[in-house]
């Protein structure tokens, strides 16, 4: 049963590159043993997270397999490999699997090449330190090299192997609802988070499945995004812009910290984003937003009035996620390079959106220095008027969150 739940989660990716993290949820049924699920979750992230390395041992053992052949065998690599199950164990289950799926033929083929490549062991002779590096952890080259270029090699190091972390299961409390004491008295499955102090986290599958987040008393949230609206921090009663919102979570933050006073508008390029933050809205009580749909690289121009505060979280390459979205990392490098002059416009939409004496924050989750501390720097250079006050960048491996870029600057 896991095993069958598992492969249907991975084929969807591996076949229409679904995203895992909506496939598995969906998968994860609310009636489901709590261990169970941990397991499928186990195999499904496991073998994404460790593909590369998965694909490149079984190479040596078949040439050309179909995509169902494929997800199962990598299935069978990543228990034999990593959760160190019996290999009868896996065999027999896979097998079965592989018949009732594909016939009698294929559960024959996926038993002869799982019993041979288990008997080897992964072999990374003649390769440089750069490739093992990358094939060990499942890393493009393009994307370890960077990584050395930009933080050294054993902070490298720490963040791919924190790449292939399951992530926690992280919510917000939202403190318009109940306190985070409360919400843990009434549902002990949630505990405190220990680096946000409006963080929980839990234990029990799927937040979006429990009662308290049909009641809105909790959502959905990173702690490391959590930091992201207090250091922003919105006065009470001021007027707020958020200008890459959806689906709303850090908005609902920054209402529940303003207290539903004031009014923020939030802005996305997609309409149907804008439903999705709606529905948060509505979800999680929040009375004091206007949503909007425009592209925010042109707002400067479109608006009339400035803000007291404005938040900029922008699209990114999101190399912060890479546990939460391992097929982030298989993507191709040149998307980021697209993304580093729309995030500079959006900056200086920002600056002349926001008033003398007001603040703002520019975040990403990714860890790429030229789209966060580099971006920053050449717009502080454009503006004198702009200060840095506060930077910070939360690294994978440092609470078991995702990866963070941000930044806190005042208009003189
Ligand atoms: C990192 S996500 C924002 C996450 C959001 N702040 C939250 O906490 O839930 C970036 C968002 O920027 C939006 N976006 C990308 N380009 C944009 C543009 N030119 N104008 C407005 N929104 C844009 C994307 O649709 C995406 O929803």
């Amino acid at each position: 049963m896991e095993q069958k739940i598992a492969y249907e989660v991975l084929l969807a990716y591996f076949k229409d590159g679904s995203y895992l993290n909506i496939t598995l949820n969906k998968a994860l049924k609310a009636d489901m043993d709590r261990h169970m699920k941990n397991r499928i979750t186990r195999i499904v992230y496991g073998t994404l997270q460790n593909a590369l390395l998965l694909e490149f041992h079984l190479k040596k053992f078949v040439k050309k397999v179909k995509v169902s052949e494929k997800t199962i065998l990598l299935m069978g690599l990543y228990e034999h490999f990593f959760m160190k199950r019996p290999d009868y164990a896996i065999v027999d289950e896979l097998v079965t699997l592989a018949r009732q799926e594909k016939g009698a033929r294929t559960a024959s083929f996926i038993n002869a090449v799982l019993r041979h490549a288990f008997l080897e062991e992964i072999n990374f002779e003649g390769l440089s330190e750069d490739e093992v590096l990358a094939l060990r952890t499942s890393h493009p080259l393009w994307l370890v090299k960077m990584f050395k270029k930009q933080y050294g090699q054993d902070v490298t190091i720490q963040i791919l192997e924190a790449d292939n972390a399951i992530p926690l299961r992280s919510g917000r409390v939202n403190t318009l609802v109940i306190s985070r004491d409360e919400l843990i008295k009434e549902d002990p499955r949630f505990k405190r988070g220990f680096l946000s102090e409006d963080g929980v986290l839990f234990e029990g599958g799927n937040i979006a499945s429990t009662d308290a987040f049909k009641e809105g008393k909790v959502t959905v949230q990173d702690e490391s995004s959590q930091l992201v609206a207090r250091l922003l921090s919105p006065e009470k009663g001021s007027e707020v812009l958020d200008m890459c919102g959806a689906p709303g979570s850090k908005t609902t933050h920054l209402a529940a910290l303003m207290e539903n006073t004031g009014h923020i508008d939030v802005y996305d390029l997609y309409a149907h984003k804008e439903q999705l933050i709606q529905s948060n809205l509505k979800r999680l009580h929040v009375t004091n937003v206007t949503t909007h749909t425009a592209d925010s690289t042109k707002l400067a121009k479109m608006l009339q009035k400035q803000y007291d505060a404005i938040l900029l979280d922008g699209p990114c390459s999101g190399l912060g996620v890479l546990a939460r979205k391992p097929e982030i990392k298989y993507h191709d490098s040149s998307v980021m390079d697209e993304i580093i002059p729309i995030q500079a416009n959006l900056l200086e939409n920002a600056y002349y959106l926001l008033k003398n004496g007001g603040k703002m924050v520019y975040s990403t989750c990714t860890l790429n220095k030229k789209e966060n501390e580099k971006q920053i720097e050449r717009f502080i250079c454009h503006h004198e008027d702009m200060e840095r006050i506060e930077e910070h960048t939360i690294l994978p491996y440092q609470y078991h969150s995702d990866g963070f870029y941000m930044c806190l600057m005042r208009k003189k």
